[in-house]
């Protein structure tokens, strides 16, 4: 398995989640959402270094958790932008020279497990640029600015798509560089890499790969680790695999 550098973008300022702290210290089982993220990166073999990306009220805290967590990994906790791509890109200039592979993921989404990251790190390593997505359960529509539908994609065509997202780390490079000095600005790094015209392939992802949000999803992956801890404790699932 390659080795890959992973960049944690955990910039953001959790507005929608309207919490008195930043979402990423906000406890699920206990522990920092963002302990439970980090945790899964410095588990995995095929892991070389881990860059954190922070608001700058919020580095200590982290460099703290990282401290008090025993994360080995971590390589950097760097300052990131107003917008998440910039934060992204301030966590690829602090990668170190050896890394050839970037996995990019949100420090939101604390619910991944081992054994989904490593198949995907498997299964992404035959493409330049690969991302986790499902499947939409709901019918989706586009519609104008007033809300009329405009249209109903097939459903079959559609996919919600999640972070971690791989990528060669020239390509990545390249497109934060080029999108950078155009001006364009987008939700994720794979919408960079289609811009510039190259493939992006999407792998099969998680239902419970949530992005903590708004409180809803707070409530919701508190019922998934439960119901993880219920299985491991029964015996029908092992722990290594979480
Ligand atoms: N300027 C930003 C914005 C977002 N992020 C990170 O990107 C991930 C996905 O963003 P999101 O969940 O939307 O987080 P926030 O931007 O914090 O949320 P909100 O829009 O509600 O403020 C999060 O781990 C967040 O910390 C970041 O590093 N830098
Ligand atoms: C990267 C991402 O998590 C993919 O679903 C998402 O685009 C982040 O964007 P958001 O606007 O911050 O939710």
């Amino acid at each position: 398995m390659v080795k890959l550098g992973v960049i944690i973008p955990a910039a953001g300022q959790g507005k929608r989640m309207g919490a008195s702290v930043n979402k990423q210290f906000l406890p699920l089982q206990g522990r920092p959402l963002l302990a439970h993220t980090l945790s899964l990166f410095e588990r995995s073999g095929a892991v070389a270094e881990i860059v954190i990306v922070s608001a700058k009220e919020d580095r200590e805290r982290i460099a703290e958790l990282v401290r008090t967590e025993g994360f080995q990994k971590v390589s950097a906790i760097v300052l990131g932008g107003e917008e998440r791509q910039e934060s992204v890109f301030a966590g690829v200039k602090a990668l170190s020279s050896l890394i050839q592979r970037v996995a990019v993921h949100d420090g939101a989404r604390p619910l991944l497990t081992c054994l989904e990251l490593n198949r995907f790190f498997t299964e992404a390593e035959k493409f330049g640029a690969a991302i986790m997505a499902v499947p939409v359960k709901d019918t989706i529509k586009r519609v104008d600015a007033q809300g009329k539908v405009l249209e109903t994609p097939p459903r079959e065509t559609l996919r919600a798509v999640q972070t971690p997202q791989v990528f060669a780390r020239s390509l990545l490079e390249e497109a934060h560089h080029k999108a950078r000095e155009a001006g364009y600005l987008t939700t994720d790094d794979a919408a960079l890499i289609e811009w510039l015209g190259h493939p992006v392939q999407t792998l099969m992802g998680s239902l419970e790969n949530i992005k903590i949000t708004t409180p809803e999803d707070l409530d919701l992956a508190e019922a998934i680790l439960a119901k993880r801890m219920n299985q491991v404790n029964h015996g029908d699932r092992s722990l290594d695999s979480l």
